[in-house]
């Protein structure tokens, strides 16, 4: 199966993948980890090439094509990142969304990277505005549409191992013949 695990930031993707991945004895992929060898291969940090990609539109067209090739050659991976269930689109088998407040997730974020709780929150807020308007200029896709995944857990109200038991019981259960063609993912320009 290829499992897409998609949500703002903050909401638990690498920590669900993570563990689903070693769950199933799958492979995790991670927009994060392409994100890195995009910028080793451009000779730069992380960070100076997040800078980068405010003002050239290359490098997101660039991480999201990666993730894309991903879904559509391989297969018994879980592959997670804000628009990995766009990306992978029909290629995906189980589409799973997380959610969770911003106040909430600016609080694991400001403990996770140890800033300020109204820093993490400013930051986290105006991040996701411009992220959503970039996906919607680049492909027409509008990030607050829900309706192209299979489950949607907002981890504010499961830790780790709830969130995880949730979607363990949604693979277990799931059906090759369940859901084949009924909600195709259609307007999307992949003009990657
Ligand atoms: N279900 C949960 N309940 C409580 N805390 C959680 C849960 N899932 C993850 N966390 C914690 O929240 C923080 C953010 O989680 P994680 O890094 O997995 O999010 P993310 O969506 O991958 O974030 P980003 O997109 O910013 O990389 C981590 O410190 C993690 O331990
Ligand atoms: N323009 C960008 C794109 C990505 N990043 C970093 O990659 C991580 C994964 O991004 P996804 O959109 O695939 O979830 C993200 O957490 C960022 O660290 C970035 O910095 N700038």
């Amino acid at each position: 199966m290829l499992i897409t695990v998609s949500g703002p930031a903050g909401s638990g993707k690498s920590t669900l993948a993570e563990s689903l991945a070693d769950a199933l004895d799958y492979e995790h992929v991670s927009g994060g980890d392409i994100f890195r060898d995009l910028a080793e291969e451009r000779g730069m940090t992380p960070l100076e090439l997040n800078k980068q990609a405010e003002e050239d539109e290359d490098i997101d067209r660039d991480l999201d094509r990666r993730l894309r090739d991903i879904a559509r050659k391989r297969d018994e991976v879980v592959l997670e990142s804000r628009l990995a269930g766009w990306m992978a689109g029909d290629y995906a088998d189980l589409k799973v969304w997380l959610s969770a407040p911003l106040e909430i997730r600016a609080e694991r974020i400001s403990q996770r990277e140890n800033k300020p709780i109204e820093q993490a929150r400013e930051e986290t807020r105006e991040r996701g505005e411009s992220e959503a308007h970039r996906y919607n200029e680049y492909y027409n896709i509008d990030f607050d549409d829900l309706s192209i995944y299979d489950l949607s857990i907002n981890t504010a109200r499961w830790g780790p191992q709830g969130v995880l038991s949730l979607t363990l019981h949604a693979v277990q259960s799931y059906k090759e013949t369940g859901d084949e063609g009924k909600t195709p993912i259609t307007d999307v320009e992949y003009d990657l």
